[in-house]
């Protein structure tokens, strides 16, 4: 029977939103909203809150999206956002048929180009016009790809960037796709998918090099605490703003970096931003080692292949043998610092700081 002829239940509305949750691909800013509107057209019926001020950028769009649907009746709505939904779903079960761990072809990603020759298996970041910004399928197709890749045959990991960017970090449009259940619910998933992220580098059972093409922010580069290898490009720079933001330090660098480059260069750092170049972090430790812009790809790329020419075995079990002691550790640290970022998250430090961010570039 034709969906539309039929009459969404509570229950079917209930699925939908728990589908909703549970989508791999983001469907977009446009569906998101109206995904919004409907909902709060078929919970509390037709929008009469005022309309927002004209900087509360967020909030107006969504009340336009509300307003916009007038006096649609609540049963109408309500099918309306199933009917949504289940056209979103043919995403859904394509993502969710992937098994962790299992092997994807490199075409098979959104955000990245996964590659493994020579030994190497190659993960590069590919929203060269965003920065290489992570966004939250960005963070699935990470994993995924970490996943696979401990389980291929290639003798190393590497990450790297494609354009001018390393990676410019979170993706503060992270922070305006609010699901029907609000902002704590919006902050505790992100806290969830932030320690499984993270998680999944601790665990990492490969060598994992960073191949830093340019300049690195935010999560990019607190995470390079937990690789095995840096290298960097001359015009590469390493950058963690997060006071400016309002937020706190994650990917385990509020342990990480301490021991890495003393407690009071961390200091500079994580806590008032200062930005290193990569001679600056490799005198302090983060980067393994500095090449100039015009024979980078090519110094590195030849060294990592004669890594990757090491017996196997060998490789893998030293990198356990180094990492073992500190992992349960770490996991604690992950735990710790996601934690904390949930609360960050909430506060009006934050809340404006991506407000700032994301009005200053017109967008929602
Ligand atoms: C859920 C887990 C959370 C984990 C916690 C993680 C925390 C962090 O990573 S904190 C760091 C967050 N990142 C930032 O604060 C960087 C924000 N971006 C910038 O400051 C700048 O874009 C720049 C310095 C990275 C580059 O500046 P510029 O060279 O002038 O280039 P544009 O600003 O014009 O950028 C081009 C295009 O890309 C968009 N963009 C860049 N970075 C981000 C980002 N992080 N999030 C969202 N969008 C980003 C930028 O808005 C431009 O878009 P258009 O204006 O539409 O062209």
């Amino acid at each position: 029977m034709n969906r539309t002829a039929m009459r969404a239940s509570q229950k079917d509305f209930e699925d939908a939103m728990n589908q909703v949750k549970l989508l791999k691909k983001d469907p977009g800013n446009e569906v998101k909203l109206k995904l919004y509107a409907l909902y709060k057209q078929a919970t509390e019926g037709t929008c009469n809150m005022p309309k927002p001020g004209v900087f509360d950028l967020i909030n107006k769009a969504k009340w336009d999206a509300w307003n916009a649907l007038g006096s649609l009746p609540k049963e109408a709505a309500r099918q309306n956002y199933v009917d949504l939904v289940s056209s979103l779903s043919p995403s859904l079960e394509s993502s969710s048929q992937v098994e962790p761990g299992t092997d994807r072809k490199s075409t098979g990603f959104e955000t990245l180009v996964v590659t493994s020759e020579d030994g190497i298996t190659k993960i590069m970041f590919n929203r060269p016009t965003r920065k290489n910004a992570i966004n939250t399928e960005m963070y699935h197709e990470i994993m995924h790809a970490l996943k696979a890749a401990s389980k291929d045959d290639s003798i190393i990991t590497v990450l790297t960037g494609n354009g001018d960017y390393y990676s410019s970090g979170n993706d503060l449009t992270n922070f305006t796709d609010i699901p029907p259940g609000g902002v704590e619910e919006k902050v505790k998933n992100s806290a969830i998918l932030l320690r499984e992220f993270v998680g999944c580098f601790i665990d990492f059972p490969k060598p994992l090099i960073a191949v830093v093409n340019g300049p690195a922010v935010g999560i990019s580069v607190t995470l390079l605490g937990l690789f095995d290898a840096v290298y960097a490009s001359d015009r590469a720079t390493f950058h963690t703003p997060f006071s400016h933001l309002g937020q706190s330090p994650e990917g385990c660098s509020s342990y990480t970096f301490p021991k890495i480059m003393s407690p009071a260069k961390a200091t500079e750092m994580l806590i008032f931003g200062k930005k290193l170049t990569a001679g600056e972090a490799c005198a302090q430790g983060l980067v393994t080692e500095v090449f100039p812009e015009s024979t980078f790809q090519k110094e590195v790329w030849t060294r990592l292949k004669a890594f990757a020419k090491l017996p196997p075995n060998a490789v893998r079990i030293s990198k356990e043998v180094i990492r073992k002691r500190e992992r349960e550790k770490l996991h604690a640290v992950n735990a710790e610092e996601c934690s904390v970022l949930q609360g960050r998250w909430l506060s009006d430090e934050c809340t404006n700081a991506v407000v700032n961010f994301l009005s200053r570039k017109s967008k929602l």
